[in-house]
């Protein structure tokens, strides 16, 4: 028995708007579902539909002595990330994409949908999301549709997302909205028992960005399943903002507030993955006088306000973050956040019930059940919890949450950081000359690949420009473009850039900074020298902090001479990454703004005359 029209609008609420109704009309006489239903984020919704997943083996349910409301999930080792060879961009035009990310032609893409999702929900409900990226109704804000036959991904979205009937009344208001549509790809036959885990190993994650939709299918993990976040926060999004005027980043966004004087700042900055970034969202000063509270942790959406200042929302209502290496020691607000209401993935699971992974504080367990679900001790030689292991929690259960973390219009910025892990070469924090150069500090970014990636050496230098390179929905350069395009309609208004590095080692391979809340030190600069507070000095890669300037109060064992190790530009290395940096811009053609060039050609000036 599949779901009727008649089902579909039998089970839509009174505020369905009828091109909602259309669409799920569509999906479900498309992938023959048995049941259709329309979620509203209510609790009782939650309470049912994590009960049914802890009766189907999906969740197993936390000690709720040790942490209330909260749910484990196992997926399989085929489906633990996002899958960036099936990430693909269908732009009608192949150019359009561009040569960082997988295109496929639309029509052909669509065909090759049809045929996967045809009959692919049966035997499952069809869950109906409606969601808000962003507060809802907020001039910043965009909504969208989420079709999917996964439980998890309804309860994660509800974390992740402003889920609920409220989006519908905008939606029936006429306020468009984003269409998607996901399945785990794992029909099932009358009788047929289902799996902790469906999923399919044939996935596709694609996107249509002449019409906003989304397509995911065979996953039922993360980036690839929850949608809202990556697929529409980034990829749709960012071709959205290029064509309206805004700007959709791979961005934390943090106040920092001036205790003695009360004034508050707010910074974003874009890393990639592996350095730091979640930490620095919520990260504790250690120098008196300042204050760190989140707004968002890994998404900005950014829009010039009516006073020409960028303003930046978080479009997102949850984090979903790495939790191995997430301890109190390193992130104690993210602990406290997760102390309830939320779901991990790919965990480990304690004797009494709670979760664990490697990194979390205290000594290690002598028996754990590890993310696969088999009993695990330490002389098991396996890593218990997955690396790419997730918590999905409520932002605002964030002890320093920012008041104003829901303001409608955002919160006006007053700097933009770009960071990546780099041992050598890379000074602590540098300012951009002029906006173009922020641009090309942007574009430049590299990282060194940690241990965690399999496929590379660790410690090789892989190129993330604007920790966008999986999350950029068009042509890379372009998108270089509408941030110049961007710099030049907003003019001064527009925040400048500064280049940090929390990663540079001595020649022996000891970390020359502490990071962590020693970075606020790095902040108190940044915002003093964005508030033209301080001097700075001209250097190859940008301006520097006078050392007389910097903060290093308290700071064990920091002393000038460290400070010249920091800072010290060799220009020889300085012409070599001017030469890697050019090899990697020629992928782009004549597509690359001519200014980035230009920049290319002052930093070279700028070693020549080193
Ligand atoms: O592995 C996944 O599906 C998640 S990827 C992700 C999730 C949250 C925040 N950032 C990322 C990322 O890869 O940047
Ligand atoms: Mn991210």
């Amino acid at each position: 028995m599949t779901v009727s029209a008649q089902d579909v609008r039998a089970a839509a609420p009174k505020n369905a708007p009828e091109d909602v109704i259309d669409f799920v009309v569509r999906i479900a006489e498309l992938a023959k579902p048995e049941d259709v239903y329309f979620a509203d984020g209510s609790q009782e919704e939650w309470d049912r539909l994590t009960s049914e997943m802890v009766e189907s083996g999906m969740f197993t349910r936390l000690n709720p002595e040790k942490r209330p409301n909260s749910f484990l999930a196992r997926s399989l080792p085929s489906d633990v990330a996002r899958v960036e060879s099936r990430t693909y961009i269908c732009s009608e035009k192949e150019e359009d994409a561009g040569p960082t990310n997988n295109w496929y032609d639309p029509t052909e893409m669509k065909k090759i949908l049809m045929e996967k999702f045809d009959g692919a929900m049966k035997g499952r409900t069809l869950y109906v999301i409606p969601f808000s990226m962003g507060p809802v109704g907020g001039p910043i804000s965009q909504l969208g549709i989420e079709l999917t036959d996964s439980p998890y991904v309804v309860c994660n979205m509800r974390i992740m997302t402003r889920m609920g009937t409220e989006a519908l009344d905008l939606m029936a208001k006429g306020q468009t909205w984003v269409p998607a549509v996901h399945s785990v790809g794992a029909p099932l036959e009358p009788g047929q028992e289902d799996t902790a885990w469906p999923c399919n190993d044939e996935k596709y994650i694609t996107h249509f960005p002449e019409t906003n939709e989304i397509w995911s299918y065979g996953s039922g993990y993360g980036g690839n399943a929850l949608l809202g976040k990556k697929c529409y926060a980034l990829r749709i999004a960012s071709t959205m903002a290029k064509r309206d005027g805004w700007m959709a980043e791979h961005m934390l966004i943090l106040r920092l507030t001036d205790e003695n004087t009360g004034k508050q700042y707010h910074v974003t900055a874009a890393f990639p993955s592996a350095c730091g970034k979640t930490n620095l969202a919520m990260l504790q000063p250690t120098i008196p006088g300042y204050k760190v509270e989140t707004v968002g942790d890994d998404i900005a959406w950014m829009r010039p306000g009516p006073d020409g200042r960028l303003y930046a929302i978080n479009p997102e209502a949850g984090f979903f973050g790495v939790a191995p290496g997430t301890s109190y020691d390193t992130n104690p607000m993210a602990m406290d956040t997760m102390r309830e209401n939320s779901i991990f993935t790919n965990v480990a699971l304690t004797d009494d019930g709670d979760v664990w992974w490697e990194g979390i504080d205290g000594p290690t367990p002598d028996h754990l059940i590890d993310w696969h679900g088999n009993d695990w001790t330490p002389e098991s030689g396996e890593k218990a919890a997955h690396p790419n292991a997730r918590f999905t929690t409520p932002a605002a259960q964030c002890p320093i949450i920012c008041p104003d973390w829901e303001a409608p219009q955002g919160v006006p910025i007053d700097a933009i950081l770009f960071g990546g892990r780099r041992a050598t070469n890379v000074p602590l924090v540098a300012e951009q000359y002029d906006p173009a150069h922020g641009v090309f500090i942007g574009a430049s970014v590299a990282s060194e690949v940690t241990a965690a990636a399999t496929d590379v050496t660790a410690g090789a230098l892989r190129h993330d420009p604007f920790a966008m390179l999986p999350f950029c929905g068009y042509h890379m350069a372009d998108y270089w473009q509408h941030w110049l395009d961007m710099q030049e309609e907003l003019g001064e208004n527009f925040p400048k850039v500064y280049q940090v590095n929390w990663f540079r080692k001595d020649d022996e391979g000891n970390w020359l900074w502490p990071g962590f809340g020693e970075n606020s030190r790095v902040l108190d600069w940044v915002v003093r020298r964005a508030s033209g507070q301080v001097d700075a000095i001209d250097g190859i890669t940008g301006r520097y902090p006078k050392f007389e300037d910097f903060n290093i109060d308290g700071l064990k064992g920091f002393d000038k001479e460290t400070w010249d190790k920091l800072f010290f530009v060799d220009p020889e290395a300085w012409d070599k990454e001017a030469a890697e940096t050019e090899e990697y811009f020629k992928q782009f053609g004549d597509k690359l703004p001519a200014a980035i060039k230009d920049e290319l050609a002052k930093l070279r000036e700028r070693i020549a005359e080193a």
